[in-house]
């Protein structure tokens, strides 16, 4: 990636480009174009990090919230965020069988009943297999734990979504 033609994006361009690496929280990527010129890549990631470490308890709970379920609603109905259904289907959420759908469901609605935010994984680093099991394990934790493992997920997932956008080419544009 070039950082000097992502130092030159406008602001509607910078998050058009980068307004979902944290799923349907394009505020952050607007917020943090005002950091420009960036060092390259490590330089964004790492502000994106402080600005969700600046955010309080209930804001980084409302991040989690903007979170789809993994084997939930959106997927069965097709409305997920191209990013979430790659992650999702990589992970095997789209080929699970109705003993493993009934069994995400009722530990995502026990986890959303717990804790008051969906369950969040990084999907792409993690087989249905390690969901379950990670689900289940989580479940136990108490609630500003869990709250800090999750964003700790959410921060993966940006991460490897970031380093997507660089390498799938879009460097046509940068
Ligand atoms: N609840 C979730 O963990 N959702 C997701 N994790 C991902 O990596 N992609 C998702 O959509």
């Amino acid at each position: 990636m070039d950082i000097s033609a992502v130092n030159a994006l406008t602001y509607e361009e910078f998050v058009e480009l980068f307004g979902n690496v944290v799923e349907k929280c394009p505020i952050i990527s607007a917020a943090i174009w005002s950091h420009r010129p960036f060092k390259d890549l490590t330089d964004i990631e790492a502000h994106i990090t402080e600005f969700i470490h600046s955010l309080s308890d209930s804001g980084k709970e409302g991040i989690l919230r903007c979170h789809p379920d993994l084997a939930g609603r959106d997927l069965q109905s097709g409305t997920l965020t191209r990013e979430s259904r790659e992650e999702q289907s990589q992970a095997g959420m789209t080929t699970l069988d109705s003993a493993e759908i009934l069994l995400m469901h009722r530990l995502n609605s026990e986890y959303k009943e717990r804790f008051g935010f969906p369950f969040v994984i990084c999907a792409r680093l993690n087989n249905k297999a390690d969901i379950v099991r990670r689900l289940s394990e989580r479940l136990k934790n108490d609630r500003a734990a869990e709250r800090e493992l999750a964003i700790e997920e959410v921060k993966k997932i940006c991460s490897l979504r970031l380093h997507n956008i660089v390498l799938s080419g879009i460097q046509t544009k940068l």
